[in-house]
């Protein structure tokens, strides 16, 4: 159920590298826990969209307001203890000499949640609601499934309790029932704001509210 708090704020966005205009006056408003589908043909900027939401790339013209507040007011740290993202399932993203442990307990470290004992119980928490068992934390990421792998990434973005999370092609290389689990779980117990990017009609409808197309701003 969305809030009536506003939480995002896009304002008259455009985007270019160089003659290549991917959108202009891109503008929409998302409320807490509000789901937001954008959906876009291969290369109409979805991913550089998700870059520029989550303050790793610059818009060409435009603003975005969080909480009211400017993105150029918040810190890269400020910004992401609140915005969070999800990316298409690579080998790439965890870092293959830690356990699964250490991966987990970075973000609550980083940003100073919970004491040692207090984290173990949050981490456990979040692999009992994403149906893994704790002897994965013994485990390096490349012992793990495809599946279990985009689970821990998730479990990673969850656990700052941030206001937001861009899901940019989040189940987009996994096998279908790997990617209906997450889907269920992202439907059922995730009670964040969304941002769902994807290629597929099924996944924007199955996950959200309301559904942008980038193609209508070009
Ligand atoms: N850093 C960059 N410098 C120059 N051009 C870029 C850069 N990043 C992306 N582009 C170009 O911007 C366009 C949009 O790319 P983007 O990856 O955002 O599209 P997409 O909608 O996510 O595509 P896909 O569905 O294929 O993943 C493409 O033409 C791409 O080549």
């Amino acid at each position: 159920m969305k809030s009536t708090n506003l939480l995002l704020k896009v304002e008259n966005l455009s985007k270019a590298y160089g003659d290549n205009r991917l959108y202009s006056n891109l503008s929409f408003s998302l409320y807490e826990k509000e789901r937001l589908g954008l959906l876009g043909k291969n290369g109409t900027g979805k991913s550089t969209l998700a870059k520029i939401l989550i303050k790793y790339e610059e818009p060409t013209a435009g603003k975005i307001y969080l909480y009211g507040k400017p993105a150029q007011d918040y810190s890269k740290e400020a910004w992401s203890k609140k915005v969070q993202y999800i990316g298409q399932y690579t080998r790439n993203t965890l870092d293959p000499t830690k356990t699964i442990e250490t991966c987990l307990k970075e973000p609550l470290n980083n940003f100073k949640i919970a004491n040692k004992q207090e984290q173990n119980q949050i981490i456990q928490g979040y692999l009992e609601k994403l149906n893994l068992d704790s002897s994965i934390l013994k485990k390096r990421p490349l012992e793990l499934s495809g599946g279990q792998y985009q689970r821990i990434c998730i479990a990673l973005a969850l656990l700052p309790k941030p206001s937001l999370i861009i899901c940019d092609e989040m189940t987009a290389s996994l096998d279908k029932i790997s990617e209906i689990a997450i889907l269920k779980f992202f439907r059922e117990e995730v009670d964040k704001a969304l941002i769902v990017i994807s290629h597929d009609p099924y996944v924007v409808n199955y996950l959200c509210h309301n559904t942008l197309r980038l193609e209508d701003f070009k």
